[in-house]
């Protein structure tokens, strides 16, 4: 599939599924199975995240239920416009939840920082985050981050959920694009 478009592979099929196992069992350690705020509230964010959380909430040993919301920072660029919209608001309030947000990469953080405000103001029980790559950046946005799958270097990556101009999502595993397929 997409046959010369892909330079190498960073992080493979079997080491997603690890990672994913292991932050299942740390995350699970943090949420007790009959908390009083109710089951753990995974909030995805569309689209990238979709892959990660399914897998995350089937690896996760403690019942879950899922809310998605869209936001848009880079439509079908390469990098963060810098400015957040709300593509698609949660169904559910969110107040007195534990809330746990599911990403698929920080890269600039902004995305992440403008959630985690906006979501704050919903007045959940707790709000972390999840996120299954990180880039050097994010640490100028200043997003405290509890669980990290992977750092990875300031490289676009796709697979997995990440796209360039919606393409490469369906990749089993998180891999490089030739500068060809960027008109390069
Ligand atoms: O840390 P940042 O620089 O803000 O970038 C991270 C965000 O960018 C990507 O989403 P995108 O806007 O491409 O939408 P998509 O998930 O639908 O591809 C990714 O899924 C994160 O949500
Ligand atoms: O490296 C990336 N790849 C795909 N989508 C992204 N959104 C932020 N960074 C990336
Ligand atoms: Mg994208």
């Amino acid at each position: 599939m997409y046959e010369g478009d892909i330079a190498s592979v960073l992080i493979s099929e079997e080491e997603i599924r690890e990672k994913t196992a292991e932050l299942a069992a740390i995350i699970a350690e943090r949420y007790p199975v009959d908390a009083p705020e109710g089951d753990l509230l995974l909030v995805g964010v569309l689209k990238g995240a979709v892959f990660f959380m399914t897998d995350l909430a089937r690896a996760l040993p403690i019942p879950t239920q899922m809310e998605f919301m869209a936001v848009s920072s880079y439509g079908s660029s390469t990098s963060s416009s810098g400015v957040v919209r709300i593509l698609k608001d949660l169904d559910k309030d969110i107040a007195g939840r534990n809330v746990l947000i599911v990403e698929d990469i920080i890269d600039s953080g902004l995305t992440l920082s403008w959630l985690m405000r906006n979501l704050s103001t919903r007045n959940p029980a707790s709000l972390e985050v999840v996120t299954l790559l990180r880039k050097p950046d994010a640490v100028k946005a200043d997003v405290p981050v509890a669980n990290v799958g992977f750092d990875i270097p300031n490289e676009f990556v796709v697979g997995y959920g990440l796209d360039y101009a919606e393409r490469y999502r369906d990749l089993p595993y998180i891999g490089t694009l030739e500068p060809t397929v960027y008109g390069g």
